[in-house]
């Protein structure tokens, strides 16, 4: 296992950010520490346990008891669909935030998606084509760096679609802090969810091998009322095991904020075991090493689109693997010089950037209604409200009336316009 701690590489990076706070891609870092996989391809670790995310569209009043046989007092389909849905969620976790850490692997700095860039894939199900779930991200803004997201499997009638924007800062104990503006929202059969997305920093970078920990708290709405609080908390919070949270569902927002009695609590490792209070006993509710991750297939690099995110940095992921650093900024170069001219162009000719397959929608301004039954953005505004959040330009998972909340005037969200999608003809998943 390479120490790089004591590299003068890595002691001088280190004291180049202490003065850091800002924009991520504003880093040389060392090659050691650069990762050849673009930011863009990070939303697929919302789809990548297909079992837990399919299983959420399978429950229905007939078949609810067989899905979490071990907790004994849960009665409804409704209860059963949001516990299924922490499941699948807390498997996202560690996806999201383990998995470029296992064995002795540490976080990298990915590479900083450009505008337009598309990250494309399909997870193939054993049923029909139609039963395929598609990914598709795309990089709708670069200043702030914005990745939006829609993952969707037809025959199951499931989906979700989200976008993030991450604010990062270096503390002054070198702890990397990360931000996130956006949200998820799952939809299925008749069901949404509103999740919000949690506050993470980066520990270990002092030593060179940077890990990802959770803090705070973050939500998952239910359209039936029901709502998860989930708190984080990780090694060092007052000693605890690192990944940690407790899970506490409520009937609804009243109960959470008047702390009444949970009807379920979850706790332990959001990457590995948790459990589950059924009346006085604590029973398994998960191991997500029990469960099977699905590689998402991606179209080799010869048949992928200009635009698409592997075959546009395919020189700078090579040079990155070489640890070629002349090579690596020669290539980046190019890439970041091809970009600055597009967006001159588009500029002298008054032809700005057309997102592709998602478009900004202005929550405030357009007045949009909350409407449980309408659009997912009408969905965003009912599912906000019976959470107490704030749908503003913030952090996300910030309630109503907070500081930041009261500071911000402004309400643009984007959206994935199915339409758009269905009349694409030059990318293909
Ligand atoms: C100055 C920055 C720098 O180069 O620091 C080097 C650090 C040692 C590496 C920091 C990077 O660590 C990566 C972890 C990335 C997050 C992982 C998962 C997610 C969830 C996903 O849904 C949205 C994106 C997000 C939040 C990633 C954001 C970028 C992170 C923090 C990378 C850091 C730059």
């Amino acid at each position: 296992m390479t120490d790089y701690s004591e590299t003068t590489s890595w002691t001088s990076f280190l004291k180049s950010v202490s003065s850091f706070s800002g924009d991520l891609s504003a880093f040389t870092a060392p090659p050691f520490i650069l990762s050849p996989v673009s930011l863009s391809e990070f939303s697929q670790y919302w789809g990548t346990y297909q079992d837990l995310f399919l299983a959420i569209a399978q429950i229905n009043k007939h078949n609810h008891e067989a899905f979490f046989p071990q907790i004994r007092s849960v009665k409804s389909p409704n209860v059963t669909r949001m516990l299924a849905v922490l499941q699948w969620y807390l498997a996202t976790l560690k996806c999201q935030y383990t998995s470029r850490t296992q064995g002795d692997r540490f976080e990298k700095k990915p590479l900083n998606p450009f505008l337009g860039e598309l990250f494309v894939g399909k997870w193939e199900n054993d049923g029909s084509k139609k039963d395929d779930t598609i990914l598709l991200t795309e990089q709708v803004s670069h200043h702030p760096p914005v990745n939006a997201f829609s993952i969707f499997n037809e025959d199951h009638n499931i989906r979700i679609q989200g976008y993030t924007q991450i604010k990062s800062s270096f503390s002054k104990t070198l702890k990397l802090n990360i931000r996130q503006n956006g949200h998820a929202i799952l939809e299925t059969n008749g069901h949404s969810f509103l999740i919000t997305l949690p506050a993470l920093h980066l520990e270990g970078i002092i030593v060179a091998r940077p890990y990802v920990e959770l803090e705070d708290s973050s939500y998952i709405q239910s359209s039936d009322g029901m709502i998860w609080k989930i708190d984080y908390s990780g090694k060092g919070y007052f000693s605890g095991q690192k990944n940690s949270f407790s899970a506490y569902l409520y009937k609804n927002t009243a109960a959470m904020e008047k702390r009444d009695k949970p009807l379920f609590t979850v706790s332990g490792q959001w990457s590995g075991v948790s459990t589950i209070t059924d009346g006085n006993k604590e029973v398994l509710f998960s191991d997500v090493s029990k469960y099977k991750p699905h590689s998402l297939r991606v179209k080799p690099i010869s048949e992928q689109h200009c635009l698409e995110s592997r075959k546009a940095w395919d020189d700078v992921a090579r040079a990155i693997e070489l640890g070629d650093m002349k090579l690596i900024s020669q290539t980046k170069s190019k890439l970041e010089n091809e970009q600055r001219q597009l967006r001159k162009k588009e500029e002298a000719g008054n032809t700005p950037w057309q997102n592709r397959w998602f478009e900004k929608i202005d929550i405030i301004e357009e007045q949009i209604q909350p409407d449980l039954n309408g659009n997912t953005y009408n969905k965003l505004v009912a599912l906000s409200k019976m959470a107490g959040l704030s749908t503003k330009n913030i952090q996300s998972g910030q309630k109503l009336g907070s500081r930041e909340h009261r500071k911000c005037n402004t309400a643009l969200h984007w959206a994935f316009i199915q339409d758009k999608w269905l009349q694409e003809e030059d990318i293909k998943v």
